[in-house]
């Protein structure tokens, strides 16, 4: 079972790449998300809906922001489609600099180590990427207690960079408090969503 007690409502039935992600459950914590991206057209369906979001605000957008893993490859999509460059916010010790070049979210509990018991996680970017009064929109493929975006927001924030939206496949409803947070603080497209 995933997740019990966490319904998850129906997708909009104008999204449907959302029936891309296999929903059933097999014991595992997580949805299983390949099947997204082996879709024919999911991926592109879901960055142009994310493109068409935050149409008014692309000119003055200056680079997409994708997490580790999974939100690479949305912000590789959108990065593609919308001919902005694309910074990465990697799994801690990965970025090859000097401590000093780097910027980090300080360690936080995601999902996985709130349920599973996991070690928590932390990201970083190349700190020579980010200028005060940069404008980004980050994306990620899924917010779930929203600890992970939370992070990054700060992190960029610290930086002086101003996020100009976030961009999701699905933003998990309910449990969720720092994700709702999320949701009434930034200009936040879930496809999940209305
Ligand atoms: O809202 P949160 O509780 O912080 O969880 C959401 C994060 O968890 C997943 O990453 P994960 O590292 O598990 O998977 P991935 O490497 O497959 O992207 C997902 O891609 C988000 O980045
Ligand atoms: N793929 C996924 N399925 C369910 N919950 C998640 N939380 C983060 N990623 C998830």
């Amino acid at each position: 079972m995933l997740r019990p007690g966490v319904s998850t409502p129906p997708p909009p039935t104008s999204r449907p790449y959302l029936d891309a992600v296999d929903r059933n459950g097999r014991g595992q914590a997580r949805y299983e998300l390949t099947s997204f991206f082996a879709t024919p057209g999911a991926l592109s369906g879901f960055v142009a809906d994310i493109a068409g979001h935050f149409a008014s605000k692309l000119p003055t957008v200056d680079a997409v922001v994708g997490l580790d893993a999974l939100g690479f490859v949305v912000a590789g999509a959108l990065g593609q489609k919308i001919q902005k460059p694309v910074i990465l916010a990697r799994k801690a010790g990965k970025v090859a600099m000097p401590p000093e070049d780097v910027v980090k979210t300080g360690s936080y509990a995601d999902y996985m180590a709130v349920k599973a018991g996991a070690a928590e996680k932390e990201l970083e970017m190349r700190r020579d990427l980010l200028r005060q009064g940069m404008k980004v929109i980050i994306v990620d493929e899924w917010i779930d207690t929203g600890a992970s975006m939370a992070a990054v927001t700060r992190m960029l924030e610290s930086c002086g960079v101003e996020v100009v939206g976030i961009g999701t496949l699905q933003l998990t409803e309910g449990r969720a408090d720092v994700a709702d947070d999320l949701y009434k603080r930034y200009d936040v497209f879930a496809a999940n969503r209305e």
